[in-house]
């Protein structure tokens, strides 16, 4: 047996589970859980998933990642519309800023949708407590203060377009809203403008237009440069990026790029050499700019760089303003170190009317519209509705900006285990008695898979929020368990072990180990001191097969009353007995013991809750050392 120690979570602070125990320490006391996490924030990665609408299976295994509400998905959009019980139930969709009619269509076959392309930061505040989802284009700030004000409502921004610089993400984390982007519909559009501007900029197109319009007819002062044979560098060799060098490729330049996280072999296939920054920005006669607005990036052409650029160099940003410092873009135009600058977008949009940089005469400027074609809005309205749809119905979105990346065919293998995951966390903290502090959590993959070739994000996502929902308000989901355990002081840690069996199963069991805690249920803790369980999927669904060193096989299903007693016969005909005259129906029984005729543990399932009084008689029973009814 193999172990690798993974990596790990965050910190809890917590109330009490709904549970009973006959022998429990502190029973009237709402346990007070203190939890510490490491810090191992979710990667923001975005997604890439390969089929983005591959259907029900895979909806309904991450139903619970990302829902905190049900919405009636499996009723047709006609009886949900008839039918005054389902309507209300409809999720309302707040669309702030002009979409693509084939993109609103389809959010109406889904949801009630309100179209309100002008309202004030106040005015949003005010209306976002009624939406489910919030569909932005760039002209719309969501700040802290809409997540804020949405008190736990929205589920999902949607950016009908690339960049989410406008959107608060660590806010979105923190109040588990997912946001998604429509990061596709748009390329081509971007880089044709990039290019418009490109060769507008070297033949003076719009002050040439400008100067004809007010009646003159200057031809000598309106003489261009060529593109043919010079160098451009693409700054950012994303989708625009590259598509925008490959038009320039065939415009006769020579183009280069810098991007430190594009692969060489990308560039290459298409004649490009990625370079530094510096030598990207010194050898350049344009420099056109395609990266991401972030803190790296913020303002990172500024009064440095321009002096590293060759004089008379030409700049074009349909990326983000405010990657330019634009006071310092105004100097290197006085200076003729910049002798043009072609300008999409602006740090502030729009820019005020007297902004130095939008009169200057060696600029040429657009109002942000790279992305406004017909084509592109029509494409980038679809791809939004389709990903606001799919996460409103709790499918992963293939566009997710603040969730882990788990490809589809991962999660269709995970869903199972998904469950088992936050049963075994609900378990596990009902087990631990009021007033323990909770240090940390440990949760042991057993798996023949190798170490690397399994993702447990989802699966420790799923742990914590079973953990931290029975004890606290928190509602979590995938986009927001590490941030929510680590605020709440909630430490897991993960291990994985090697156990030699088929790795057609991606886990083989999961053991989830609370440490130095007390327990409601001492047979729940090993000699270590830590309270132990430990679960498996058989047959597709969720079973408990151990609890301490006991070792059980039940179901995880309703609810469960876990007994230790005598290992002596009639034990099961008692307890049996005395729910059956409560009318408490058992669906499942398990009986496990260490030695013959010493303790055993018996693990009952039950449909219904047995009232106060029938658990009362169960800890009456002579035999039995212990017990404790669990919800799961
Ligand atoms: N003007 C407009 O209407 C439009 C503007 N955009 C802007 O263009 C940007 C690029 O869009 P896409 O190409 O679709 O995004 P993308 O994500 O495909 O490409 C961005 C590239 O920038 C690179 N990058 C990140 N940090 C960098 C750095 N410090 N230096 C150099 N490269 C860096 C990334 O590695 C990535 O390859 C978007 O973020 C958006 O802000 C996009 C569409 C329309
Ligand atoms: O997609 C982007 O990043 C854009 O900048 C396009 O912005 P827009 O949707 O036209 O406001």
């Amino acid at each position: 047996m193999a172990t690798t120690s993974v990596s790990t979570a965050s910190n809890l602070h917590t109330q009490t589970p709904q549970a009973f125990s006959s022998h429990s320490q502190n029973n009237s006391n709402p346990p007070s859980l203190h939890l510490s996490f490491s810090n191992s924030p979710i990667s923001l990665q975005k997604l890439r998933l390969s089929a983005p609408n591959s259907g029900n299976s895979r909806a309904s295994a991450i139903l619970n990642v990302l829902k905190t509400e049900q919405h009636s998905e499996s009723a047709s959009d006609v009886q949900r519309d008839s039918d005054p019980v389902l309507k209300s139930s409809k999720p309302t969709i707040l669309v702030s800023e002009k979409l693509g009619e084939a993109g609103i269509d389809l959010l109406r076959s889904f949801g009630n949708v309100e179209c309100l392309y002008s309202l004030s930061p106040e005015d949003l505040c005010a209306k976002i407590g009624e939406c489910d989802a919030l569909i932005v284009r760039s002209g719309t700030k969501v700040t802290r203060q809409v997540f804020e004000a949405a008190k736990g409502r929205l589920k999902v921004v949607g950016r009908a377009g690339v960049g989410i610089d406008n959107v608060d993400l660590q806010a979105a984390t923190e109040f588990g809203c997912l946001v998604v982007n429509a990061p596709t519909a748009n390329t081509i559009a971007a880089a044709e403008h990039g290019i418009a501007l490109l060769a507008a900029m070297a033949r003076n197109v719009a002050q040439a237009d400008a100067s004809m319009k007010s009646g003159k007819w200057q031809r000598n002062k309106y003489v261009g440069v060529s593109l043919v044979g010079k160098t451009l560098a693409v700054m950012g060799f994303g989708k625009v990026g590259s598509e925008v060098a490959r038009r320039a490729k065939g415009l006769g330049m020579n183009v280069i790029a810098h991007d430190p996280y594009a692969p060489a072999d990308r560039a290459r296939a298409i004649g490009v050499d990625l370079v530094s920054f510096d030598q990207a920005i010194s050898t350049a006669d344009f420099v056109s700019l395609h990266m991401p607005l972030t803190p790296t990036t913020n303002k990172i052409f500024n009064d440095t760089n321009f002096a590293k650029m060759k004089k008379g160099v030409r700049v074009i940003n349909v990326a983000r303003g405010g990657v330019i410092d634009e006071d310092a873009l105004v100097r290197a135009l006085d200076s003729g170190i910049v002798a043009q600058a072609a300008l999409d977008v602006f740090t502030e949009e729009p820019p005020s009317k007297d902004s130095k940089l939008v009169q200057h005469e060696n600029v040429t400027v657009t109002p942000h519209l790279g992305a406004s074609t017909k084509e592109a809005q029509e494409g980038v309205a679809v791809e939004i509705a389709e990903a606001v749809v799919g996460a409103l119905r709790g499918e992963l979105s293939a566009t997710a900006v603040n969730a882990p990346m788990v490809p589809p065919e991962v999660l269709s293998e995970l869903a199972p285990y998904v469950t088992l995951a936050e049963k075994l966390g609900r378990l596990a903290v009902q087990l631990v008695a009021g007033g323990s502090g909770i240090q940390s959590v440990k949760v042991t993959y057993n798996s023949a898979r190798d170490p690397d070739n399994l993702d447990t994000r989802l699966l420790r996502a799923m742990i914590t929020k079973g953990i931290i929902e029975p004890i606290s308000d928190a509602h979590v989901n995938l986009v927001n368990a590490d941030f929510i355990a680590k605020q709440k002081g909630l430490r897991i840690s993960e291990e994985r072990t090697v156990v030699n069996s088929s790795s057609e199963n991606p886990v083989e069991s999961i053991q989830v180990q609370i440490s130095n805690v007390n327990s409601k249920f001492a047979s729940a803790v090993l000699e270590d001191g830590h309270v132990t369980i430990e679960g498996k999927v058989k047959y597709g669904i969720p079973h408990l097969i151990r609890v301490g060193s006991f070792s059980v096989d039940v179901s995880l299903d309703g609810n469960l009353i876990l007994c230790r007693q005598v290992d002596q016969p009639g034990m099961i005909g008692q307890v049996g007995q005395i729910l059956g005259e409560r009318n408490v129906n058992v669906s499942f029984m398990s009986v496990g013991r260490t030695v013959k005729r010493t303790k055993a543990i018996m693990a009952i399932g039950v449909d219904e809750e047995p009232d106060k009084d029938t658990l009362k008689m169960i800890g009456e029973v002579s035999a039995i050392d212990e017990f404790v009814f669990l919800d799961l």
